[in-house]
């Protein structure tokens, strides 16, 4: 069996076959989303979340629906390992819920020798700094959502991961109504951050033609548009594209 062995927080190093997270689905296809989009990535999808969205199009990867697997970090490296894709992305669910054994599947990935980027999609609840200040490799983005006011979920919102993002980072706000677009540019005025802010339409509720000429009428030059390329490319309910 594929061995891998990974250094933990507290210097002990930690054989990653006897760790095993409960899987959704690994695939390889174009990223859809933020600066990496259009990039041929592997994604490692988690099961399970903290958050419940209104709106979340990843209802699979959590209860009631069942996770498809329970994978050993190893088998899961093992599996990216047969792709050749160079990017990661680490999703859910919540991928980072899991605390160490979350950072010992990071630190396994990482150790793949074509690896390029590892980006992680994390949902604003949960707080990014022990990951951060545990896993220390240029390679590791971290693209971490806001919660607005339709999703039902932002009173569990970290705000301290703002001024924790680094300029490499993402900042994904979905946007489904006009209030959550104003709650946005708010949020964006009271806590600064490096990360790289981007505004991504609800599919079912917001016209991107609209989000842009809000973005227009608000002057947002510092905001990227950020449309789900593989809700364009394939039906916008296909798993694992
Ligand atoms: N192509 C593609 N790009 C994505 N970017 C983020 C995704 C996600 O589900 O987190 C995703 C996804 O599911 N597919
Ligand atoms: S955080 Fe993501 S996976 Fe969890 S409920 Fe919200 S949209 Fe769905
Ligand atoms: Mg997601």
């Amino acid at each position: 069996m594929y061995q891998v062995e990974v250094k933990m927080q507290e210097g002990a190093i930690v054989n990653t076959n006897n760790i095993k997270l409960p899987m959704v689905e690994i695939f390889e296809t174009v990223e859809g989303e933020g600066t990496g989009a259009g990039f041929p990535t592997v994604f490692v999808r988690l099961f399970g979340c903290n958050l419940r969205c209104t709106w979340c199009d990843t209802k699979y990867s959590y209860p009631p629906e069942e996770a498809d697997r329970v994978m050993t970090i190893g088998e899961i490296v093992e599996e990216v390992r047969k792709y050749r894709s160079t990017r990661i992305c680490l999703t859910g669910g919540e991928p980072l819920l899991y605390g160490d054994k979350s950072a010992a599947l990071i630190k396994a990935l990482l150790q793949i020798e074509t690896l390029t980027d590892l980006h992680i999609e994390t949902n604003g609840a949960i707080d990014v700094s022990p990951f951060m200040d545990s896993i220390d490799s240029p390679l590791v983005r971290y693209i971490v959502d806001y919660k607005l006011p339709d999703s039902g979920e932002t009173d569990k919102m970290i705000l301290s991961n703002f001024a924790k993002l680094r300029k490499q980072d993402e900042l994904k706000f979905v946007i489904g109504s006009d209030r959550d677009f104003n709650e946005a540019v708010r949020v964006l005025e009271h806590y600064s951050t490096e990360a790289l802010p981007l505004f991504s339409p609800v599919w079912e509720t917001m016209p991107p033609a609209k989000l842009v000429q809000l973005m227009l009428d608000h002057g947002l030059s510092h905001v990227k548009l950020n449309m789900q390329l593989h809700k364009i490319i394939w039906d916008p309910a296909a798993r694992g594209v």
